[in-house]
Formats: structure tokens, C-alpha cells, sequence
């Protein structure tokens, strides 16, 4: 018998080629006798085992208690978030359990992380309903976060197998359909969030929103927190801004959008938002992480259905995704959010006001943007993905960021990115009109050098003040915020490489 709180360690070393699951027990009566069992003896463990390429594969960092054997911890894990609980059940007998069982079949220490693991466990496909994240996440992370005998557990990356990525839609509109749509190409897109985030009344807020898109930018944003507040009812704010965007789009002959925050307390709300957005003729409506996995995926489907882009605020996402030791990282999130299916989704700027490692944000990108990930654990990518041709997320920069690092977001993220600047459009020094001329003004002038072949990494601040020589809100954006830089030691980073530094 096993102390349920405190795992012993189980018997050790690598089960020989065509043995048993180590330390699982075969004989049938004894697996099977009421009573508590380590979870490597209930076959939650097997080193041997080979991953069959329709297995959704996970990798946790784990911290066990003190005197927690790490196999033992992992295959607890593994049993939690599929079939197990802490006592042999009879009734395990009437299911075919050692398939449904989820297998840690790897522990590796984490490099320079004493008494942290990374543990690899694999779970059957028909563990998992078709096209549900709820039924997902309900089985990965349902109930391991809080297990007693770990200190602290965090989902580090997923493989989600082909099989499974086919049940679900995925992006509504996707990267290619978007710049169809907008008429945009070779270049990121501009965007910023309306500023202050509450208290404006409509009327304010809608010429904010026609300053900023007539000056040059492409899509202006409600911000995660703004929905029906007294100062400013959601079909005032729909109105006011629809007729900047319809204004801007007249004067510069270009497609513009407003991000149109449709989050609200019910679905019943969210899709009554969402059906005045189409009415009025926007292209794109908005939602916080916070409002669910099913939500989101029924509003996905509504998006879909009405030829809308989805833009996704990853509102909340910090209080679980920035810790290294607990919680879930952001890669994970941006996998499930890719199955979902959402268009635009918040993944970091790196030089900006919030967390963010470059190359560890560089990975949340490839998750967004690649059809196909490779192994790449410096970015934290720790396995191969094939998305089958799901759409592609346009992923979003924004967060304390500025005209004066175009060069190093143009270089870090490249052309298929929203760079948004709140702040940094609404906050210039001339108003908001020239805020977004510095933009646009800065990022034409690095996509142009970057074209013409010039180092723009190490060249940007001279290309910059090249063309703040002819652009007055530019040399103003430049004079206020040039030297304005967030110099912290990122949280979340790569145990893979010794000093995060993007290559
Ligand atoms: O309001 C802003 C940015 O405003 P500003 O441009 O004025 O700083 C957004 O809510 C954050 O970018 C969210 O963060 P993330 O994109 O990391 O989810
Ligand atoms: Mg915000």
C-alpha cells in the first residue's frame, strides 16, 4: 500500500525491450485487489512505450514535493488527467483500460532547474470528443494542477495529432483571406487601441477612431475592458465608431476596420453584438480569452458563418501563462486558440510593456503562422506539429510599444503581424492624426529598407531619423518616445539556451 499524499518511488530503470510497463503490475488479481497502488504499478508509466502518430502528446514541467519520486509524480499525472483516480477501481475491467490509459513515457530533468522535470506523457485520440476544447482541456489540465504530491505542474506544449487537428475548423478567415479582404500585402498591419480604455462617451471615442484611421492605420481596437458601461452603451459606441471607419475608409481609399468588442455576460448578448456589427459593416468583431472555450468556439462558427475576422484579446492570459513552474504556457493557449478559431490573436511584442522572452514570443508566432512546426526548443517548441492546412492566425504586437522600434518588431515578427500602437498613436504630442502619419511613415520606411536589402536590425534608428527629416509627426514620435525602452528579466524563457537572445 501506497501513502496517497507522499508517492513512493517505484522500482527503477528502464523496462527491457518487450517487457511490461515498468513497475506496472501484470497479474491481474493483484492489479486489480481493492486498495491503493502507485500509478507506475497501475500502468500510468512505460518507458518503453513508442508514440503512435495519432496520440495527442503532452510535456509538463513538474515540481514534486520533496521525497516524490519524479517517475512516480509523472505517471501520476498521467493517470489523473486520463482515467485514474487514487484507488484501484474493479471497474477499469469493463473498459479497454490499457489503451484509454494516458502513458508518461519520458522524464528528463530540466536543464539548470533543480527538482523540476519535464514529463512527456501520451494519450489515445478516442480519449477526446472530436472539435471540443472544453473535453480537451477538461481531461489535460482538469484536476493534475492541484495534485497534492507535486509543488507546482505547468503545460509546456502539446502535439495535437493530425487525426484531431481535422475535427476542428479552425480560423474563420485566416492570414491570406484577411489581406485579401483588406487589400493589403508586403507589409505588417497597423492597428491601436483606443485610449483611455473607459470613460469616453461615443462621440469622443468615434473621432478617435477616425483620426487614427485617417492618419494611416488600418484598424483601430476597443480595449479588453470596454463592453456596455454607462458612460458609453455598446450600440453607441457601435454607431459612433462604424462611422469613423465608414469617414476614414471615404477620405484614404483604403479598408479599415474597428475591432468591435463583442464580449458580453451571455451568448445570447455576444451574438446580439455581433449581428449589429454586421448590420453597421464592419469586417471584424473582437473577444476576450476570458469569456470561454465554448463561447469562443460559437462565435468562431457565427464569424464563419457571417465572413467576419475574429479578433481574440488574450485578456487574463497572464495569471496562469507567465509563471515557468505552474500554470499553462502561452504556446499551448495559442494552439488551442489556432483549433478554435480565431482570426487575430494577442501573442507579445517582446520589446514592449509586457512579458515577453523574443524567442519564446517567436515561438507563439510559429505556432500562429507556420503549416507546419518544427522541434524548436530554444523557442519552446518541444514537438513537431502539422496543422493540415488549418487557417493561419494573424498574430498581434501590442503593449507599451512605439514608433522608434519599428525596426526590431519588423525584424522580429516580419509582414504577417498587427503592430499596435495605443499609447503610442493617441498619446503624440501633434494628436492622434499624427500619431498614426509616424507610424505608418516609420513602418514604410523600414519595409522599404528592409526590401532594398539593408540591415534593418542595426541600421533602424538611422532609417528612422532619415525619414523623420521629411515627416514632422515622425521626428515628434521619435523626440517623445525614442528612448522609451521596458528593460526587465523576462519570466518565461527557454531552459534550452543559456541567455534568451533571438538569433
Ligand atoms: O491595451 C493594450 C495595449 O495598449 P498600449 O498600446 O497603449 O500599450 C492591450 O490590452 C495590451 O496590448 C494587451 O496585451 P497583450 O497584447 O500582451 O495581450
Ligand atoms: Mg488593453
Amino acid at each position: 500500500m501506497t501513502s496517497v499524499t507522499s508517492l513512493a518511488p517505484p522500482a527503477t530503470g528502464n523496462a527491457p525491450a518487450g517487457a511490461a510497463p515498468q513497475g506496472a503490475i501484470t497479474d491481474a488479481k493483484k492489479r486489480y485487489a481493492a486498495g491503493v497502488l502507485k500509478y507506475a504499478q497501475m500502468g500510468y508509466w512505460d518507458g518503453d512505450y513508442e508514440p503512435k502518430e495519432t496520440d495527442l502528446l503532452a510535456v509538463f514541467r513538474i515540481t514534486p514535493q520533496e521525497g516524490v519520486d519524479p517517475v512516480e509524480a509523472a505517471a501520476a499525472v498521467a493517470g489523473e488527467s486520463s482515467t485514474a483516480t487514487w484507488t484501484v477501481v474493479w471497474t477499469d475491467r469493463l473498459t479497454a483500460c490499457d489503451s484509454y490509459r494516458g502513458k508518461a513515457y519520458k522524464v528528463e530533468p530540466v536543464p539548470g532547474q533543480p527538482g523540476q522535470y519535464f514529463v512527456y506523457i501520451a494519450y489515445d485520440l478516442i480519449l477526446f470528443e472530436e472539435g471540443s476544447i472544453a473535453n480537451l482541456t477538461a481531461s489535460i489540465i482538469g484536476n493534475v494542477f492541484s495534485f497534492k504530491p507535486l509543488k507546482a505542474a505547468r503545460l509546456e506544449d502539446m502535439r495535437l495529432p493530425v487525426a484531431y487537428v481535422k475535427t476542428f475548423k479552425g480560423p474563420p478567415t485566416g492570414i491570406v483571406v484577411e489581406r485579401e479582404r483588406l487589400n493589403s500585402f508586403g507589409r505588417p498591419l497597423l492597428g491601436a487601441t483606443i485610449k483611455p480604455k473607459l470613460g469616453l462617451s461615443g462621440k469622443n471615442y468615434g473621432r478617435v477612431v477616425y483620426e487614427a484611421l485617417r492618419g494611416g492605420l488600418d484598424f483601430t481596437k476597443d480595449d479588453e475592458n470596454i463592453n456596455s458601461q454607462p458612460f458609453m452603451h455598446w450600440r453607441d459606441r457601435f454607431l459612433y465608431c462604424m462611422e469613423g471607419v465608414n469617414q476614414a475608409m471615404a477620405r484614404t481609399g483604403e479598408v479599415k476596420g474597428h475591432y468591435l468588442n463583442i464580449t458580453a455576460g451571455t451568448m445570447e448578448e455576444m451574438y446580439r453584438r455581433a449581428a449589429f456589427a454586421k448590420e453597421l459593416g464592419s469586417v471584424i468583431v473582437m473577444v476576450d480569452l476570458i469569456i470561454g472555450w465554448t463561447a469562443i468556439q460559437s462565435i468562431s462558427e457565427w464569424a464563419r458563418a457571417n465572413d467576419m475576422i475574429l479578433h481574440m484579446h488574450r485578456a487574463g492570459h497572464g495569471t496562469y501563462t507567465r509563471q515557468k513552474s505552474h500554470g499553462i504556457s502561452f504556446r499551448v493557449i495559442a494552439k488551442w486558440l489556432r483549433l478554435a478559431g480565431v482570426d487575430h490573436l494577442h501573442a507579445g511584442t517582446a520589446v514592449g510593456k509586457l512579458e515577453g522572452d523574443p524567442m519564446t514570443v517567436q515561438g507563439y508566432y510559429n505556432v500562429c503562422r507556420e503549416r507546419h512546426n518544427a522541434v524548436d526548443l530554444p523557442r519552446g517548441l518541444f514537438f513537431e506539429q502539422d496543422w493540415a492546412d488549418i487557417r493561419r492566425v494573424m498574430p498581434v504586437a501590442s503593449g507599451g510599444i512605439h514608433a522608434g522600434q519599428m525596426h526590431q518588431l519588423l525584424n522580429l515578427f516580419g509582414d504577417d503581424v498587427v503592430l499596435q500602437f495605443g499609447g503610442g498613436t493617441i498619446g503624440h504630442p501633434m494628436g492622434i492624426e499624427a500619431g498614426a502619419i509616424a507610424n505608418r511613415v516609420a513602418l514604410e520606411a523600414m519595409v522599404l529598407a528592409r526590401n532594398e536589402g539593408r540591415d534593418i536590425l542595426s541600421e533602424g534608428p538611422e532609417i528612422l531619423q532619415a525619414a523623420a527629416k521629411w515627416c514632422k509627426p515622425l521626428e515628434a514620435a521619435l523626440h517623445t518616445w525614442g528612448s522609451v525602452t521596458f528593460d526587465y528579466t523576462s519570466t518565461d524563457t527557454s531552459d534550452f539556451v543559456p541567455t534568451a537572445s533571438v538569433a
